[in-house]
């Protein structure tokens, strides 16, 4: 194989050097993935190395596939036999082989995360356990941070000394291990646990896997974390190296990722040979100009820019709209008029990237729509997510009485209906000619309920009653009942934080109906208007574009990428930030940064205004699109009324912006300051009232205009 005309120097250099271990740290695009794919095809078409002692391990098993298709395109069959795989995948290999050193035998099973849920609710049970004072996600977070941390269940019975709640989950996790082991199973963090555990007790399994891989290389090396670390060093014990990465693209700190680990990588490797890579291939020069303007702005890094020979390219493009759907339609737009353009490009050559999944709401909608195939990656659809159909399913029951809904939600959250009692309601609807729903409001002494069910039930349908005569606006009336029947305690307490946005959003979908319908706005009209989106299948083969959160694009590259949803507090997330401080801030703007790195020839940004309730905020342009600075940036779309430095500024500067408060004429977009409640943002006038967004806590709140508690900032 001839280098030469598919490799750079300093790349041919990386991909060929065998002197010892090395380590090549490079900006996104650089060529790294691809530099490691053909060291595999030199090993073995040029030194004559046996594929079978070469292992790569990636990050996704979309990478791997990727990364195997074309080590098998430039070899051919040659190339089988050598492992590209994820490193679960791979400790799943080893354990299969001697899994019985640890007394599980090779068949095990390995559960999912519904698997996990249902066995933890088993144990709850047989303890005596109520969900409310431990959640099951506290409890698979618990065991998962025990585990990984080789808390065994007796250490942690003794770390929890006197406190009770604490005994008991020790005793639940002691439970779970031992349900595991009997019946041969293990969960995700096991298949790396074991095989550590395997690995340190037994040299000779570790000789003989460490002999089989000569050539060990690893993608994405910013992102492991500890114990994939140790594993990985029992792997290349024998062997030489070759680990990859960027620090700038760690973006999986929140779940123990250390970008420490490619920093020191020389100090516990010996003979460590470091490459820099430092030419883009894959971006314009304005996206990669962008690109390295903004994470500059991180304080914490390893001063590296990268260059481009590629053209300038078009500008990048950043929209902002007056409502998601105006976001939503220009991104349709765009895609649209880039096929009617270009007959070469396909939808395959186009991603649209978001920060959190809930976020693809509007753009589905305008998707389907427009007749654009997408497809969703990590996770489903919007309307097919659970809790979405859930509470889609309450909405329905409450305009159509119908049984399908009923059945779907009477007994989510739990209200003890098994199938016993439910068949029971069903013979009594059968016998009075009534819908369930109808038979249990006028009934339910005669259906022969036992009190408690009977109780729970009653507040079930009060629930829904008051749902009914609200006078509510609709998103209220929808918010009230989701919150009245106890759905949102249930996620709460379950800590399903982006199954409450998706609820959330629910309710932001809701109130932009409302918003463009004012007349004629009914829960009935819009579960009509949203059934186009709500029958769509989960299967769609062929040419499509791709959507999917940043976190799943890691690696991937696309022609078009439009990057949604920057507004301030979703991107960066306020979550984050509350979190992790400047460090949250910073792992933030990596994410953006592998974001806008995906783009090879277009990048759009885009964000929209109005208030979010998944935020709990007015929605302003982020500081990312200010990041990037000004140079070939063509900002369209709606002028934001106000700006992320204004509103984040602090109380001082507001008083010098506070101006006449006797306005007559008060427009969406005001900024304003009130005394109790802070700054805020006019997001609807009304006659005589205002309805204004404050920060959290507060939230969105109807005030008289005028009022002198009221002022109007300047802007
Ligand atoms: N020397 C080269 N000649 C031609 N194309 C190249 C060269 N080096 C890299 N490329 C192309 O540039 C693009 C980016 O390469 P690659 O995906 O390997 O970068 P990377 O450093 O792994 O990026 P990331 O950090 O995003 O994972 C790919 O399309 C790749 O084929
Ligand atoms: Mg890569």
């Amino acid at each position: 194989m001839n280098l030469d005309n598919v490799l750079n120097e300093k790349q041919k250099e990386a991909a060929t050097y065998l002197d010892g271990h090395l380590r090549i740290i490079a900006g996104a695009g650089s060529g790294k993935t691809r530099v490691v794919t053909y060291r595999i095809a030199y090993l073995i078409e040029n030194i004559g190395v046996n594929p079978r002692n070469i292992l790569a391990i990636t990050f996704t098993n979309k990478a791997a596939n990727e990364m195997k298709s074309r080590v098998e395109k430039l070899l051919g069959s040659e190339a089988l036999g050598a492992t590209i795989c994820t490193i679960h995948s791979l400790c799943v290999r080893v354990l299969r082989q001697h899994i019985s050193l640890l007394g599980y035998t090779h068949n095990f099973v390995i559960m999912d995360e519904e698997d996990i849920k249902s066995l933890l609710k088993k144990l709850y049970k047989e303890q005596q356990v109520d969900v409310k004072q431990f959640s099951i996600k506290s409890m698979m977070n618990y065991i998962s941070s025990y585990k990984t941390a080789f808390v065994t269940p007796e250490k942690a019975m003794k770390l929890a000394g006197d406190l009770p709640g604490e005994k008991q989950k020790a005793l639940i996790y002691g439970a779970y291990e031992q349900y595991n082991k009997e019946h041969n199973m293990l969960d995700f963090d096991d298949l790396l646990i074991k095989t550590l555990t395997l690995f340190r007790d037994n040299p000779q399994v570790v000789k003989k896997w460490s002999r089989r891989y000569q050539y060990v290389h690893v993608d994405e090396f910013q992102d492991v974390g500890e114990i994939e670390y140790e594993l990985i060093h029992y792997f290349g014990q024998d062997s030489t190296v070759c680990v990859v990465g960027d620090p700038d693209q760690t973006i999986y700190s929140f779940r123990g990722s250390d970008v420490n680990y490619i920093m020191n990588f020389d100090k516990d490797y010996q003979n460590v040979k470091t490459i820099i890579l430092d030419q883009n291939y894959r971006s314009t020069k304005n996206i990669l100009e962008i690109s390295n303007n903004l994470i500059r702005k991180n304080k914490n890094r390893l001063e590296k820019d990268l260059f481009s020979n590629l053209e300038d390219g078009p500008h990048i493009i950043h929209f902002s709209g007056r409502s998601e759907e105006a976001e939503a339609e220009f991104i349709g737009d765009e895609i649209e008029q880039a096929m009617n353009k270009d007959a070469n490009l396909h939808y395959s050559d186009i991603a649209i990237l978001y920060r959190a999944n809930y976020l693809s709401r509007p753009i589905e909608q305008m998707m389907i729509r427009k007749k654009i195939p997408y497809r969703i990656f990590g996770g489903l659809k919007f309307f097919n997510r659970k809790e979405v159909k859930d509470a889609l399913s309450y909405l329905r029951l409450l305009v159509n009485n119908d049984d399908l809904s009923f059945e779907r939600i009477v007994n989510v959250p739990g209200r003890g209906v098994g199938a016993k009692t439910l068949e029971k309601i069903q013979l009594a609807a059968i016998h009075h000619q009534l819908s369930d729903y109808e038979t249990l409001c006028f009934y339910s002494d005669e259906i022969g309920l036992s009190s408690k069910v009977k109780k729970s039930l009653k507040q079930f349908v009060s629930a829904l009653e008051k749902a009914r005569v609200s006078t509510k606006p609709l998103e209220d009336v929808y918010d009230d009942l989701m919150k009245d029947v106890g759905y949102y305690e249930m996620l709460q307490h379950d800590q399903e934080d982006s199954r409450m946005d998706n609820l959330m959003e629910l309710k932001n979908s809701i109130a932009s109906y409302v918003k463009e319908n004012p007349e004629n706005a009914t829960l009935e009209s819009y579960l009509q208007d949203i059934a186009l989106y709500t029958t769509q299948d989960e299967g769609t083969t062929g040419d499509y574009v791709s959507m999917m959160s940043i976190h799943m694009a890691k690696g991937l590259e696309f022609k078009y990428v439009f990057v949604a949803g920057l507004s301030e507090n979703i991107f960066p997330s306020i979550r984050s930030i509350e979190e992790g401080g400047d460090d949250g801030l910073e792992e933030e703007r990596r994410l953006a940064y592998v974001a806008f790195t995906r783009a090879k020839e277009k990048l759009f940004l885009t964000d929209s205004q109005g208030f979010s309730f998944v935020s709990h905020s007015p929605k302003m342009t982020s500081r990312f699109v200010d990041e990037i600075g000004k140079h070939n940036v063509e900002h369209v779309g709606a002028k934001n009324p106000f700006k992320t430095s204004t509103y984040i500024n602090t109380n001082e500067s507001i008083e010098e912006m506070i101006g006449d408060n006797h306005v007559d004429e008060w427009k969406i977009g005001d900024l304003v300051m009130h005394d109790t409640f802070g700054k805020g943002v006019v997001v609807n006038v009304r006659d005589k009232t205002l309805d204004i967004a404050f920060s959290v806590p507060y939230g969105l709140k109807t005030l008289m205009a005028g009022h002198k508690a009221l002022k109007r900032l300047t802007n």
